[in-house]
């Protein structure tokens, strides 16, 4: 029987163990370019580790979930950092599991707002990109380089999330 998991709104607060979110924090910004600019800045420093390694720009065209949706496996990163940002005027779901001795641990899910990404700490354990409601494009800071930087972990009973209410 799947695990059913609750949804949670997206605070920096609560996702501090697994990253950053990526807002217009108005504790980061400074103002630039005569006034007429408000940079919020430094909100995360992508993580890349390994010999010829160097973070990359994308952009990530995501398929919607379709609900009741299983959460089957959960990967990570272990060379770099990845991070999401909106890019269609969407919220999208963003699901974390804590560590627990090399697998990971139950997983935990926040909507994330239109206005907010994310930015995963390297190796933490997350769901590969879940849009909603229609095909999105996300941009994406990662790592490319030489090593295998993607390990999956498939969970023996999936866990169930139902659609969100947006
Ligand atoms: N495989 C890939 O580049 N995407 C995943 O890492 C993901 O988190 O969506
Ligand atoms: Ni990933």
């Amino acid at each position: 029987m799947p695990h059913p998991l609750l949804i949670r709104p997206l605070t920096p607060e609560a996702f501090a163990p697994f990253g950053d979110v990526l807002e217009a924090n108005r504790d980061t910004m400074r103002l630039i370019n005569g006034g007429t600019t408000e940079r919020f800045h430094a909100l995360a420093s992508p993580d890349v580790v390994g010999e010829g390694a160097r973070v990359i720009l994308n952009i990530f065209r995501g398929q919607p979930r379709r609900f009741p949706y299983h959460i089957t496996m959960m990967e990570r990163h272990p060379l770099g950092s990845q991070s999401f940002t909106p890019l269609s005027g969407r919220p999208f779901l963003v699901a974390v599991s804590l560590d627990e001795g090399g697998k990971p641990g139950a997983p935990q899910v926040f909507l994330a707002k239109a206005h907010q990404g994310v930015n995963y700490h390297r190796n933490v354990w997350h769901h590969p990109l879940m849009a909603l409601g229609d095909v999105s494009d996300f941009l994406v800071a990662d790592r490319d380089g030489p090593g295998n930087n993607l390990e999956e972990v498939f969970f023996d009973t999936p866990y169930l999330i139902q659609e969100p209410a947006l």
